[in-house]
């Protein structure tokens, strides 16, 4: 069986990934020549770790090609994957617009039965869509199944997640089409869910709003034990034991980000919108998340008295470790909002840059923590990378003009760094 994904980014080049490491023939396919060009020689053009290496294991072993050329590839695939982005739109819907591209050129490429699979997070009734953007697109009448596997895995943790899944989730109405993918994974060992193309499509936007609520739910609980003096550690600690509750997804911070949960948390806010229904906890769960980086900002504003003219340190800019993705990253929102008030910044990530865009020219870009707080006034944390969280504060002290410490993700112990004479603020784990 010959697989083919559509769309080789953070999803594509991962799930190309793991089928050729459960011994399938794949192709992956996109339309930007540049990336192609890099992932035949063997490298990513994003961060991701262990992903490289399977890359250069399966282009040696003949396992995996990419390829511009999508009539043939089409033509010689037995499973399509869609695996292409599905951006907001303006009013917070999915743009669907890459898909649709995508399922016309397999109706108009197409030589015989495919399985078309949309990996893509896309709305409820989207597999209805793309079997009629398919038929519709058709010049000659071939079979095809259309079925939704959604994808569960996370970024920085990409290959662990997608190789060894939770659960595969398999949204088909056909028994050909759930037959087919189920022999494509009989490899992996975990629970399969079968359902129906809108109940897959609906966990999938389900699950990514129940884990944002986690977040803002703890990020809120923080601003109240900020004025009750409790640790909000302690307290997620706490609650997390009771197996109802499980203690992930409960770390207080600057807030989420990341190309997925504001677009997914929004698109499913509209679907329901659309359907009269008001999600009224997840319109909470935005608004808590796009206020709880200024939470931050505010109490350091107090501190500072204001910003302009301040030297501020900035350390970490990805939306979490392990990845270079700055997509709605909160780290941003605090650099924007510090520069409308005149501070002066210095940035320091381990691998993560700032967009090409005038309005970061002025923030100096460092490639050492100590550069980024050399002479500030201030430091607030951003991102938790093992660098960051190992920073030598007794060392910095002389460092730093003086020693404001806001701590976007609560990965330093209070009572430790005002014993060492630093004003210390993090988000619900003062005490
Ligand atoms: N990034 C993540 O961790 C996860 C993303 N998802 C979902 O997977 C989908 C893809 O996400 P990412 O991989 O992050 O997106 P991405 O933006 O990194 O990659 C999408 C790729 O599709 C390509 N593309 C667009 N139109 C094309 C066409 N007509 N033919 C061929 N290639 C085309 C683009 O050039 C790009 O390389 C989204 O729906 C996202 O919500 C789901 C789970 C995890
Ligand atoms: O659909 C997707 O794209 C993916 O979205 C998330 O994965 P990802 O965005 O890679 O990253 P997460 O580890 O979930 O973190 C998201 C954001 O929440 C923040 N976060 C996470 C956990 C926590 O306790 N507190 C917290 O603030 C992180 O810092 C980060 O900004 C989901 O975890 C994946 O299951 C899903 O497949």
């Amino acid at each position: 069986m010959k697989i083919l994904v559509i769309g080789t980014g953070y999803v594509g080049s991962t799930t190309a990934m793991v089928f050729a490491e459960l011994g399938w023939k794949v192709t992956g396919l996109d339309t930007d020549v540049h990336k192609i060009r890099q992932l035949r020689q063997g490298l990513l053009h994003f961060h991701e770790p262990g992903l490289e290496d399977l890359l250069k294991k399966h282009i040696q072993s003949g396992q995996i090609k990419f390829t511009t050329d999508k009539d043939k590839a089409i033509q010689e695939s037995d499973v399509i994957f869609i695996c292409v982005g599905t951006p907001s739109r303006p009013d917070g819907s999915a743009d669907l617009r890459f898909v649709k591209q995508v399922a016309s050129e397999i109706g108009q490429k197409m030589n015989g039965y495919k399985l078309v699979v949309t990996k893509s997070t896309v709305p409820v009734g989207t597999q209805e869509l793309v079997t009629g953007w398919i038929e519709a697109a058709q010049e000659h009448f071939y079979p095809f199944d259309v079925a939704s596997n959604p994808e569960f895995l996370r970024e920085g943790k990409a290959v662990t997640d997608a190789l060894n899944p939770d659960r595969i989730v398999i949204g088909s109405e056909s028994k050909r089409a759930t037959n087919l993918l189920k022999s494509l994974y009989h490899s992996v060992k975990c629970p399969f869910v079968i359902t129906t193309p809108r109940t897959a499509e609906l966990i999938k936007y389900a699950s990514n709003a129940f884990l944002a609520t986690k977040i803002s739910y703890i990020n809120e609980l923080a601003r109240l034990c900020d004025e009750l003096n409790v640790n909000v550690k302690d307290v997620a600690g706490g609650i997390g034991l009771d197996p109802r509750i499980g203690s992930s997804f409960l770390q207080a911070g600057i807030g989420y980000g990341g190309s997925c949960f504001p677009k997914d948390v929004s698109a499913l806010i509209l679907t329901a919108r659309q359907n009269n229904i008001e999600l009224s906890v997840l319109e909470k769960v935005v608004k808590v998340n796009q206020t709880q980086h200024s939470y931050l900002t505010d109490k350091a504003r107090t501190r500072l008295g204001s910003f302009s003219g301040k030297k501020i340190a900035i350390l970490g800019l990805a939306f979490k470790p392990d990845t270079d993705d700055i997509r709605e990253a909160p780290a941003l929102r605090i650099i924007e909002s510090l520069l409308n008030e005149r501070a002066q910044l210095r940035l320091y990530d381990p691998i993560a840059t700032l967009p090409h865009d005038a309005k970061y020219e002025s923030v100096a870009v460092c490639l050492e923590v100590e550069e980024a707080l050399k002479e500030a006034d201030a430091v607030f944390l951003c991102t938790e990378w093992p660098i960051i969280r190992g920073i030598d504060w007794a060392q910095m002290k002389d460092v730093m003009a003086h020693g404001n410490v806001f701590d976007g993700r609560n990965i330093l112990n209070a009572h430790d760094m005002q014993a060492l004479g630093y004003y210390y603020q993090s988000i619900g784990s003062n005490d």
